[in-house]
């Protein structure tokens, strides 16, 4: 069996198109399969920072606002951040935290809605900092919340529903949402929708322009190896740009910010949702990672993340132990992310330590889920195979 799947395991290796991509990330022997936390180090980043700060920094000064491109940084990251997640330029601005984000796009997505409107829903099973930044901007606008599973979201909207913010791939069980199937169905009940798309973004093809997403958030130092603390980013579909009112109107989101006008002009465009001073190291940092994508092919990446987990999943079921730990991600493509997650009843927390020791490394979400994310552009499948291999050893131990 297991030389088998080891044969197997190289020979897709063989045929696997991104397998150059490897190289281009600062890896050891360790199998990295916590890309869904903290991506790995693309290698050409190091040499950039040393730039950013020496010279242009260290050297131009306050000239590097102008003359590096700092102040526009912003936009221009996030139009190749929404490059990778189906958005023309002009409508994705790159700065603050996820949390930040999700706050800007409710609160705007709330006051953008018609009369008697005053309900927000939650994806039940949310990242939690969504759930309580949601609930935050529901006292704010005098809307109530309500948790909804991100299924039943079509049928729960109704004609109080304001908006609702869902995570599009979920960060427990991995499970992927139908994102153009509940875009249209809050549509067709007069409701807009934030998406959440920390664990898609560089995992698959999301196609926000395609299907008319309204708003959307997401962190950049997971699939898209950004760094720790990476600037995430936001996107507002263009038609909604005018009317956007950001509840976080700093300085930087306004027409004329040099003006200092005391008065409050927002900005057009996607710059309409920046706030105060960008974080020019991370943001130059995460320009430079974004280079690992020229010539990537999401529909690629997609295709072989989701070989990587049917092969992971085949492989746990060889080397797993009956009973130890059984597979809470969703089996048909259409419904699975970029991981697969066990749950894993009895010792998870030291079974994953004990992974780590033995150079897998994953992650243990409490109180029982094992989490295993698959990077494509430097995760393959004979990875796969000894991270299972391994794991079947920890659980039988
Ligand atoms: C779905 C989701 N939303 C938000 C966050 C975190 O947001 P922030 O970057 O603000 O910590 C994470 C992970 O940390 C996440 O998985
Ligand atoms: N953002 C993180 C951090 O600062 C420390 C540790 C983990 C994280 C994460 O991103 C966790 C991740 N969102 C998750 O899905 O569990």
């Amino acid at each position: 069996m297991s030389e088998r799947l080891a044969a197997e395991a190289a020979a897709l290796d063989a045929a696997d198109g991104l397998r150059a991509k490897r190289a281009e990330f600062v890896l050891d022997d360790t199998v990295y399969l916590d890309g869904n936390s903290l991506g790995a180090l693309p290698a050409s980043v190091a040499g950039r920072l040393a730039d950013v700060v020496g010279r242009e920094w260290g050297r131009l000064r306050i000239r590097s606002w102008e003359e590096s491109g700092w102040w526009a940084a912003p936009e221009r990251v996030g139009d190749r951040v929404g490059a990778l997640v189906g958005a023309a330029p002009g409508q994705v601005v790159a700065g603050d935290s996820t949390s930040v984000n999700v706050f800007k796009a409710v609160v705007g997505a709330a006051r953008l809605a018609g009369e008697g409107r005053d309900e927000i829903l939650v994806d039940a099973a949310t990242f939690p900092t969504d759930g309580y930044i949601a609930a935050s901007a529901a006292r704010m606008t005098g809307c109530r919340i309500r948790a909804v599973d991100a299924g039943d979201l079509p049928g729960e909207a109704g004609p109080r529903t304001a908006v609702a913010l869902v995570n599009h791939v979920d960060y427990r069980t991995g499970r992927l949402h139908d994102l153009p199937a509940t875009t249209a169905a809050l549509h067709a009940a007069g409701a807009r929708v934030v998406w959440d798309l920390c664990h898609s973004a560089g995992a698959l093809p999301v196609g926000l322009d395609a299907h008319g997403v309204d708003f959307a958030v997401g962190c950049t130092y997971k699939y898209l190896n950004g760094g720790p603390g990476a600037p995430a980013y936001l996107y507002v579909r263009r038609d909604l740009q005018a009317r956007f009112d950001s509840p976080l109107p700093g300085w930087n989101s306004h027409a004329d910010p040099f003006g200092m006008d005391p008065a409050y002009t927002p900005a057009e465009g996607a710059a309409r949702g920046r706030v105060g001073t960008p974080e020019i190291l991370s943001l130059l940092a995460l320009d430079a990672a974004l280079d690992v994508w020229d010539g990537v092919s999401l529909d690629a990446v997609r295709a072989k993340s989701l070989a990587l987990t049917d092969f992971f999943l085949r492989c746990a079921e060889a080397y797993v132990p009956g009973g130890r730990a059984r597979s809470v991600t969703p089996v048909p493509h259409a419904e699975r992310g970029s991981q697969v997650s066990l749950s894993c009843p009895s010792g998870a927390g030291e079974a994953m330590a004990e992974l780590a020791r033995r150079g897998v490394v994953g992650d243990f979400r409490r109180p029982d889920v094992l989490r295993f994310g698959f990077t494509p552009l430097y995760t393959g499948f004979a990875d796969a195979h000894r991270a299972a291999r391994v794991l079947g050893e920890v659980l039988a131990g």
